[in-house]
């Protein structure tokens, strides 16, 4: 926390330390002053000099009060702004650092996301939390200072006010730790509420929604969620708001006692009326220093709270089996070839998604040749965007390994192997930038260059759909613009096609049912253009993923899954030939078409 405060602005910090500095003997001297004015009025002749050392003291004690204030006006203020900048400073790295890790888990997994919502809606505590830092020992030394004060008038003073103040901050920490509880409680609720809501606001589902008149259905679950939450809040807070009126009430019992201590000491004339004056003074400053004392020590652990978030999250990038920035076990035993020639080879590969039990792919042994147009088919959930996301290395496997031509893909960093891939999915993205720049995102050192750009258009048959924008290639693409062109689900899916050809010669290109939204003649116009660009250049391995047996049927290889384990392998004619789960599927396909 302190060196992401120093990075922000050493100077400025330098400033509000000294601000605090300030504050903190400003606040001090109050007490003091007032005492010898009292003790001046009291004891003096009040006539002449008399009269005019009261005038001063009450200049001084002013003058203290009036500089106190002024400089925790000017600390909040810089503090906000610092507060500011460091936030930013925060969003960007967590956006670099969530975005650098090579593996897709964190963006998967309910818990993970969880903690991310978290940090980024914290990143500006964690400068509050450097400053609540610094003022939790501003007032500690003012309460320290108050103490010896009062330890001078009478040493039961300070026991009594001092012994009010630890009950106090401990419960004070209890009553936050409530708040928090209920905010890490109902994390997942608030989730499925924000889901709820988008849900039935966003445009997305908006048909659906509408046709299916589940808007209101929607709307009153969400409510249920947000009451559920609210509820759960609002007991925490009513918890936490009793527990605080008995730590100010202690504060109070502490104050009153030391009061009356005081006045019975004056009584004795074993004090001065400055003596008293300096006790209400001091006594008063005790319960807000002590109070704002509690309150930054909360401000602190919260901090601390992000930034062990934020810890994490360094951690999780640099962890090696999220495949993050330190992944490199070691010298490289080989580097990838420029194209394959023997092709990717399966071991023993078994996987479970993280923070789930279930097995999901299991002992998988498989050769996709290079040269070859390898289709994986198999019912819905059967795993075969999960062999595609292993491949693609978004995940690592629990169990075996994955190698090209023999080079383990775990020993190489995950870039080097991304670099060699061009995939495109079934939720693909839709990048709302300018056509030319949708679809040279696939290839970022080409992103500006028409040539390429319009030779992966073509290649994916997208040439026509081109020539029909407004601004041809310049055409801005989506909502986001103000003007900005809307595309349909398949003229998109069509620029996703063309984005994954843009890099020259991938050793890996996914196609994982990238052509769902058009008509299967099309469909297969698409495969067969990318089965024959497979030919040409052989030294690439080509997956198609898709429930359509005419464009499965011209594939080299076909890879029947069924739950998670690899059932059946061979060509068409082949697998064809003797009865099993392709056949099946086949038959079963062509009856459903031919009516
Ligand atoms: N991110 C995830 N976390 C946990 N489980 C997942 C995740 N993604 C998929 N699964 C589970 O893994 C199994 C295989 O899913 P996968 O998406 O690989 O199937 P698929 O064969 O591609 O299905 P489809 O044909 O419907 O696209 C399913 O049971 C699914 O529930």
């Amino acid at each position: 926390m302190l060196v992401l405060a120093w990075r922000t602005d050493r100077r400025a910090g330098l400033v509000l330390a000294a601000f605090l500095l300030c504050g903190a003997v400003s606040h001090g001297l109050v007490g003091v002053f007032l005492r010898e004015l009292t003790d001046t009025i009291f004891t003096g002749a009040m006539a002449g000099p008399a009269v005019l050392e009261a005038g001063l003291w009450a200049l001084a004690a002013g003058g203290a009060l009036a500089a106190g204030v002024a400089f925790g006006r000017a600390e909040l203020a810089l503090m906000q702004e610092l507060a500011e900048r460091m936030g930013v400073a925060v969003q960007e790295e967590i956006l670099t650092l969530t975005s650098g890790v090579p593996t897709i888990e964190h963006l998967e997994r309910p818990e993970h996301l969880d903690r991310l919502r978290t940090l980024r809606e914290e990143s500006r505590q964690l400068y509050f939390a450097v400053w609540a830092l610094a003022l939790v020992v501003e007032h500690a030394a003012q309460i320290g200072l108050g103490v010896a004060l009062l330890a001078a008038v009478h040493p039961l003073l300070p026991l009594l006010l001092g012994g009010a103040v630890l009950p106090s901050l401990l419960v004070r920490g209890r009553a936050a730790r409530h708040i928090d509880a209920a905010a890490e409680r109902t994390a997942e609720t608030t989730r499925l509420e924000q889901h709820l809501s988008e849900t039935v606001t966003d445009a997305e589902p908006a048909k659906e929604v509408r046709l299916s008149g589940a808007a209101s259905a929607l709307d009153g679950m969400a409510r249920r969620h947000w009451e559920e939450v609210s509820g759960v809040q609002a007991r925490a807070g009513v918890r936490a708001g009793l527990l605080t009126f008995a730590g100010s009430a202690t504060f109070l019992a502490g104050y009153v006692a030391a009061l009356g201590h005081a006045a019975w000491l004056a009584r004795q004339g074993l004090a001065t009326p400055g003596d008293l004056v300096l006790v209400a003074t001091v006594g008063v400053q005790f319960v807000t220093q002590a109070s704002r004392l509690a309150f930054h020590f909360g401000s602190v652990t919260a901090g601390l709270r992000a930034a062990a978030r934020l810890a994490w999250l360094r951690a999780y990038a640099d962890d090696p089996r999220a495949g993050g920035r330190r992944a490199v076990p070691g010298p490289i035993a080989r580097a990838l070839p420029d194209r394959l020639d023997d092709g990717i080879t399966l071991h023993g590969v078994s996987f479970t998604y993280p923070g789930t039990t279930r097995q999901v792919l299991h002992d998988l042994d498989l050769r996709l040749p290079a040269g070859a147009t390898v289709a994986l088919v198999g019912s819905h959930g059967s795993g075969k965007t999960t062999l595609a996301k292993l491949l693609c290395g978004l995940y690592h496997p629990d169990q075996g390994e994955i190698r090209a031509d023999g080079v383990p893909l775990h020993g190489l960093p995950p870039q080097e192997w991304r670099r060699r891939i061009s995939a495109v999915f079934q939720d693909l993205a839709r990048f709302e930038l300018t056509a030319a720049e949708t679809v040279g995102v696939g290839d970022l050192p080409r992103l500006g260059d028409r040539r390429a750009v319009e030779e992966a258009l073509a290649r994916a048959g997208a040439t026509g759909l081109i020539a029909g924008l407004p601004d041809g290639l310049s055409t801005e693409l989506g909502d986001t613009f103000e003007r900005g062109h809307r595309l349909s689900g398949g003229q998109w899916q069509r620029l996703a096609l063309a984005r994954a050809s843009m890099r020259r010669s991938p050793l890996l290109l996914v196609l994982d049912e990238p052509t769902a939204s058009l008509d299967a003649p099309a469909e297969s116009a698409v495969f067969a253009r990318y089965a024959e660009a497979a030919r040409r250049h052989p030294g690439a391995v080509t997956l198609l993923i898709t429930h359509r047996f005419p464009t499965v049927r011209t594939a080299d290889l076909i890879v029947v899954l069924d739950a998670g384990r690899i059932v059946q392998q061979g060509t068409h004619d082949a697998l064809m030939a003797r009865p099993g789960p392709y056949a099946d599927l086949y038959a079963l396909q062509r009856a459903a078409f031919t009516g």
